[in-house]
C-alpha cells in the first residue's frame, strides 16, 4: 500500500440551501454547511488523520469547508493548493436558476440528464466528461504523486468536480456514475495501492 486520499465536499451553500444551481458562482457556506464541515474535520480527527498536503479550489465554499477541517484537525499551517482544475462543474446558463423551475421549464428527464449524465453538457456549460478532462489530468499530474509517495492528501472540492474524480479513481461505468451522490462534508478516504488502484475505501459517515 502507498498513501491516504482524502475528498470532501463542501459543506452546504447559500445556494444549495436555496435550491439554485451554482457551478462556478461563488456563494458562501450556510450556518449549515459550517457545522457539516466541521463535523467532518472531527471524524477525520476521531479517526486519526493528520494531512501532508490538501488542494482545493478556486471557490470560496470549498476553501472555507477546508479551512474548518483544518481548524477541527489542528493543522491549520498545512500546505493548501488552490486550482481551478478543481472548481465545480461550469454549470452554463443554469446557473442562478432554481433547480425545481428548470424541472417546470425543460422536464424533469432532460434535467436529471444535465445534473448526473457523463456527457450531456448543460447549455453553455459542461458536461461531467469535461469537468472530468480537467479535474483528471491535475489529479494524476498535482495530487497522485504525492499520494503515491506515501503521503496523506486532503482534497476538499465540489459535488461534480469530486464525482469526476471518483469515476476515474474507481474505473465506475457512465451508468455507474449516473446513480453516484456525494454527500456535503463527509469525507471519503481512499489507501491507494502502489499501482495508484483502490487498496481500500472508507466513507466516514455521521
Ligand atoms: O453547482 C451546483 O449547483 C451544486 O454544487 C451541484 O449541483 P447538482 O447536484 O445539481 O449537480
Amino acid at each position: 500500500m502507498s498513501g491516504t486520499l482524502v475528498l470532501v465536499r463542501h459543506g452546504q451553500s447559500e445556494w444549495n440551501k436555496q435550491n439554485l444551481f451554482t457551478g462556478w458562482k461563488d456563494p458562501d457556506l450556510t450556518e449549515l454547511g459550517v457545522e457539516e464541515a466541521k463535523a467532518g474535520g472531527r471524524r477525520l480527527k476521531a479517526a486519526g488523520y493528520t494531512f501532508d498536503l490538501g488542494f482545493t479550489s478556486k471557490l470560496s465554499r470549498a476553501q472555507r469547508t477546508m479551512k474548518l477541517i483544518l481548524e477541527e484537525i489542528g493543522q491549520t499551517d498545512l500546505d493548501v493548493t488552490e486550482n481551478l482544475a478543481l472548481n465545480e462543474r461550469d454549470y452554463g446558463d443554469l446557473a442562478g436558476l432554481n433547480k425545481d423551475d428548470a424541472r417546470e421549464k425543460w422536464g424533469k428527464e432532460q434535467v436529471h440528464q444535465w445534473r448526473r449524465s457523463y456527457d450531456v453538457p448543460p447549455p453553455n456549460g459542461e458536461s461531467l466528461k469535461d469537468t472530468g478532462a480537467r479535474v483528471w489530468p491535475y489529479y494524476l499530474h498535482d495530487i497522485q504523486p504525492s499520494v503515491l509517495r506515501g503521503n496523506t492528501v486532503i482534497v476538499s472540492a465540489h459535488g461534480n468536480s469530486l464525482r469526476a474524480l471518483v469515476m476515474a479513481i474507481e474505473g465506475m461505468t457512465p451508468e455507474e456514475i449516473l446513480k453516484y451522490e456525494i454527500a456535503t462534508g463527509v469525507p471519503i478516504v481512499y489507501k491507494l495501492n502502489a499501482d495508484s488502484t483502490v487498496a481500500e475505501k472508507t466513507v466516514l459517515q455521521a
